[in-house]
């Protein structure tokens, strides 16, 4: 078989690229970049990749609302993308800078570049040092590396790796700035349902080979009547009574009225040949009660259990 084909976050040195992509996939896969979230979800449908490796949530700033809006999937152009693994990765970011400047003077700096999530993981440093001062989104951390390695004015600096900055020939001038020292992304790997070629993710993700997890993790989408009280509590409940846990929530705009949501529910399972059903149950019950329903795919737990690692 031709090798398989993972996509993530580019450009090269991402955090997408360097571990969730590197550490989790067979050496054998060949990795390219996406200029964007939806891009790699694009090239999923469109099978010009057979996985993507994108962040979901981190554990200090929340959820990616990017990647969530994507498997919304509002327009029906990612019908066949499903999730089908999990990882997880720490996250330790650095300020760098295409000209080297003497420990915490970083007074001649006066624009920053990163990922719009990167920001929310470094505010305690950012408010110590760089109060007032202009921060420009960019498309990726190392896509902010490559930006201000060019600048050797010592005006400008990026939030990113280590390895991005090494990457790009430009300079750390400090580690860690990452607010909490266990900074944490948890990614999820894309496959299109269609394909037989990406079924057997066991066979090339290491870290669900390794994490010896009997549990698995579901997560769907769906929309409820909004002027009928109790909607979501009577969605919620369906969980209830099959007595499966909720691991996450989460909500974003319908785009179909002002003020009305989608909701992301995700739950954990352990599927046992006594009652393997559960969860099939659960998704058709709560199929009747909502008014638009997507599944968006079941996986085993990423989550090595601190006794285990
Ligand atoms: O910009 C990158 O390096 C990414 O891979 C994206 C991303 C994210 O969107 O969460 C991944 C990990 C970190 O949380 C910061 C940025």
């Amino acid at each position: 078989m031709a090798s398989l084909r993972v996509t993530f976050l580019g450009p090269a040195a991402s955090f997408s690229h360097q571990q969730a992509a590197i550490n989790s996939f067979d050496k054998s896969a060949s990795l390219f970049p996406s200029l964007s979230f939806a891009d790699a979800f694009s090239a999923v449908q469109n099978n010009t990749a057979d996985y993507a490796v994108i962040p979901f949530e981190n554990s200090t700033n929340g959820s990616v609302v990017q990647t969530l809006d994507l498997l919304a999937d509002r327009q029906g152009l990612y019908k066949d993308v499903t999730v089908c693994g999990e990882y997880f990765l720490t996250v330790h970011h650095c300020l760098v800078s295409g000209k080297l400047l003497s420990p915490t003077d970083f007074t001649s700096i006066t624009k920053l570049y990163t990922h719009p999530q990167a920001w929310g993981q470094c505010e305690l440093f950012l408010c110590r040092y760089f109060r007032g001062k202009e921060r420009q989104d960019v498309s990726s951390t190392s896509k902010a590396a490559d930006i201000v390695s060019k600048d050797t004015s010592g005006q400008t600096a990026a939030i990113a790796s280590k390895l991005a900055a090494e990457h790009y020939g430009a300079f750390v001038l400090q580690e860690n700035i990452e607010d909490e020292e266990d900074n944490t992304t948890r990614f999820l790997i894309l496959r299109n349902i269609q394909l037989a070629r990406s079924g057997d993710i066991s066979a090339n993700l290491s870290n669900v080979a390794t994490s010896g997890s009997d549990t698995r993790k579901t997560l769907i989408s769906f929309t409820i009547e909004h002027s009928s009280p109790g909607a979501l509590a009577d969605a919620l409940s369906v969980f209830k009574t099959h007595g499966l846990n909720l691991t996450s929530i989460n909500s974003r705009p319908s785009l179909l009225r002002p003020w009305q949501y989608i909701f992301f529910i995700e739950c954990e399972h352990v599927s046992t040949a006594k009652d393997p059903s559960a969860i099939h149950d659960t998704l058709e019950e709560l199929k009747k009660i909502c008014t638009s329903y997507r599944d968006l795919g079941t996986w085993t737990d990423g989550l090595v259990s601190p006794d285990l690692a």
